[in-house]
């Protein structure tokens, strides 16, 4: 079966190709720019050469179809057909209390996603696009939906509700959803394989450090707690958001600087965090070099960001009285051993010990960065959201077809 996975953002649009029989990718890459003069697709068959073509794509359904015209490309293409797809599968961010499991696309489902569209209005209109663009390209092709929330929603109520009226929650499901699971899940799942110990009896903390960056309490296999809230602004000091801060922050400034709720919204989304404090960029890896040759805006940014994350890691252990192993993983966590070093040697109290010389080393095979003895281990673990929703939606339409 070959199953095409989406993750549709506003302005991007990433996709990869699975074969199921061997979980093997057949092709990946991205759409960027979309709605712009000037929208770079980027795309890698296996086997193949690369290729990057510039051109004006306006909107989702045509970012859709460039990529099928490149999955059959004589030169560049991997299939014979586009009806050689089974299925496709979508990552979608926001799935509220409505999905604790991934789902086949109908009426119902799609209604449900809209309706989430206040609780998340950068991410779900973007997917809703997304699967628009599959049905107006491929009419007769099943499609699933993989929530990043779904994980997150074992929480308990003492840790998904807010301390504010309960009637927000009872009319408006203001509460705690966070995002991510569908990493969070994967690398709980890898890090109990690597220990070889049974995930059940495992007390994780699992740092998805990318872009947006969250922190999940994983105990008895489930998610206890996350960092990020309601929306994916809550926790960690991001890229570009800035995490927690104090909410009076918001009228405060609002009133001082005279800006509306969307002004404000903006501001701690997409100028706020690393990319804020240092006054360079929202790249880890831009900050770390600048820091290194002495920025002195830059090595703020990166302790500041070190700080939250560790305050995290250390809230959690309390939180489940205890901690087997600290799994660091996405685009930061798998990539920047300056930040996992700082964080590690400031854990010296839980007695963790790190292997400098693991640490180190480049590679993207999963590995521990502490030393055997050490009482809590430290793994890094790649990340592998695309994977998991193939999966899902490759078993939701075998037993879709059981059923039938
Ligand atoms: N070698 C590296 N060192 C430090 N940070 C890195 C490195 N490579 C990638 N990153 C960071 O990873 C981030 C992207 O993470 P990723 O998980 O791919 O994000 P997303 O999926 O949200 O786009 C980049 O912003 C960059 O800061
Ligand atoms: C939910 C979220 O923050 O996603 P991303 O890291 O892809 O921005
Ligand atoms: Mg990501």
């Amino acid at each position: 079966m070959i199953v095409l996975v989406i993750n549709a953002g506003s302005s991007s649009l990433k996709f990869q190709l699975y074969e199921m029989e061997d979980e093997s990718v057949l092709a990946k890459g991205k759409v960027e720019r979309i709605g712009m003069e000037s929208a770079i697709l980027t795309y890698e068959p296996e086997g193949k050469q690369d290729v990057r073509e510039v051109s004006e794509i306006l909107e989702h359904t045509t970012a859709i179809r460039k990529v099928l015209d490149m999955l059959v490309h004589p030169v560049h293409g991997v299939l014979e057909s586009a009806q050689q797809i089974d299925a496709v599968g979508h990552r979608v961010v926001h799935g509220g209390e409505s999905f604790s499991n991934s789902a086949l696309v109908n009426e119902e489902v799609k209604q449900e996603i809209k309706r989430l569209f206040d609780l998340a209005p950068l991410h779900n209109p973007a997917h809703m696009l997304g699967i628009q663009a599959v049905e107006a390209n491929m009419p007769n092709v099943p499609q699933a939906v993989v929530f990043d929330t779904a994980f997150h929603q074992t929480m308990p109520p003492v840790t998904y509700l807010y301390p504010i009226p309960m009637v927000l929650y009872k009319k408006h499901k203001i509460r705690r959803y966070g995002f991510h699971g569908t990493s969070h899940a994967y690398v709980s799942e890898r890090a109990a394989a690597f220990l070889g110990r049974p995930l059940r009896e495992l007390k994780l903390v699992t740092c998805h450090i990318g872009n947006g960056a969250s922190c999940t309490a994983v105990m008895d296999g489930r998610s206890y707690d996350t960092s990020m809230g309601m929306t994916p602004l809550e926790g960690l000091m991001m890229g570009t958001r800035s995490g927690d801060i104090d909410p009076a922050i918001v009228p405060f400034t609002m009133g001082k600087e005279d800006l509306t709720l969307s002004e404000v919204n903006s501001m701690l989304n997409k100028h706020s965090g690393l990319l804020a404090i240092s006054g360079i960029g929202s790249d880890m890896r831009e900050i770390d070099e600048a820091r290194q040759t002495g920025d002195r805006n830059a090595a703020l940014a990166f302790d500041m960001y070190e700080y939250r994350l560790r305050k995290c890691i250390g809230a959690y252990a309390a939180a489940m009285n205890g901690l087997d192993a600290i799994v660091f993983t996405a685009g930061v966590g798998e990539n920047s051993a300056s930040l996992r070093a700082a964080v590690c040697r400031n854990l010296s109290f839980l007695g963790l010990e790190l292997d400098e010389a693991a640490n180190d080393r480049r590679g993207s095979d999963e590995r521990a960065i502490t030393t055997p003895g050490s009482r809590v281990q430290v793994l890094v673990i790649p990340t592998n959201e695309e994977l998991v929703i193939a999966r899902d939606t490759y078993r939701l339409i075998l037993d879709r077809n059981d059923v039938n």
